[in-house]
């Protein structure tokens, strides 16, 4: 699904990623830890392609197709979505619009997506206009359902939600990982693994949304470089017993 090779991004005159390679199979969720300022969100925000984020050495590979210099539009159309940690308001545009828009020519019922998310009063507002944390999600969620990437970019889906609004964000990502699957109770969880189409590239700090959804590997991201891989559960344990100090041994 997606291959990065020796990829380096500088934001300004700053170099962030300093050579990271990472592959991620179809149907596979990849799970990003490491400390603030390590790079993570330059990291996804360079693989939607956003100006700002410029690939100064290396390549990004999705889905056969070398998109390293394709523009943002493009790779959405062939099958990225980002939810971001604090997306802008937009004044103007009403939601419902945006939600129609993500789903590139394809018959949405908005309402019925709207409803899944408890964000039918929202639709007519504008984006993100005021809207608190939990309900800034739940609309990117909308957005996302939507589009129906095949790779699910989430930059920190837990951050701002309450308790309440964790539970239906948290079964909605796996929703939406699991694709158009419909699971059937009978399935092993092998055999739903092999049905899933869809991937995703999750960075979390607290590993709530692990208890939703089922993350198959992990890395962490300590000054612009992949190291530690690990089962991610694994990878949030040592992180919360020891600090990310411990991975700096891994680098050497
Ligand atoms: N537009 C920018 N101009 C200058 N420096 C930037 C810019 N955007 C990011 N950086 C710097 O790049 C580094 C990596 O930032 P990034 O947001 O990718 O880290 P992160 O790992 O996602 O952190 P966090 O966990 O706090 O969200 C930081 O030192 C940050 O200050």
């Amino acid at each position: 699904m997606l291959r990065l090779v020796n990829l380096h991004v500088s934001v300004g005159d700053k170099e962030v990623l300093k050579g990271v390679d990472l592959e991620i199979a179809d149907g596979e969720t990849f799970i990003l830890f490491g400390p603030n300022g390590s790079g993570k969100t330059t990291l996804l925000m360079t693989l939607m392609g956003f100006a700002g984020y410029k690939v100064t050495k290396g390549k990004i590979l999705f889905r056969g197709e070398d998109i390293t210099s394709w523009p943002v539009h493009e790779r959405a159309k062939l099958g990225i979505g980002m939810s971001f940690q604090r997306p802008p308001t937009i004044h103007g545009l009403k939601t419902r619009q945006l939600v129609e828009l993500c789903a590139q020519g394809r018959e949405r019922d908005v309402e019925d997506l709207a409803r899944k998310v408890n964000f039918e009063q929202f639709l007519d507002r504008d984006i993100n206009a005021g809207f608190s944390g939990g309900e800034i999600k739940r609309s990117e969620l909308l957005q996302l359902m939507s589009q129906e990437p095949k790779l699910l970019l989430f930059d920190e889906p837990e951050s701002g939600v309450d308790l309440e609004n964790m539970k239906l964000i948290g079964k909605t990502v796996r929703d939406l990982l699991q694709g158009d699957l419909q699971p059937r109770s009978d399935m092993s969880m092998k055999e739903l693994k092999a049905q899933r189409q869809t991937s995703g590239l999750i960075i979390t700090h607290t590993g709530y949304i692990l208890d939703y959804i089922n993350a198959d590997r992990g890395k962490v991201m300590y000054d612009g470089v992949l190291c530690c891989e690990a089962r991610p559960r694994d990878i949030l344990d040592h992180v919360s017993q020891y600090g990310y100090q411990e991975c700096v041994r891994c680098l050497n």
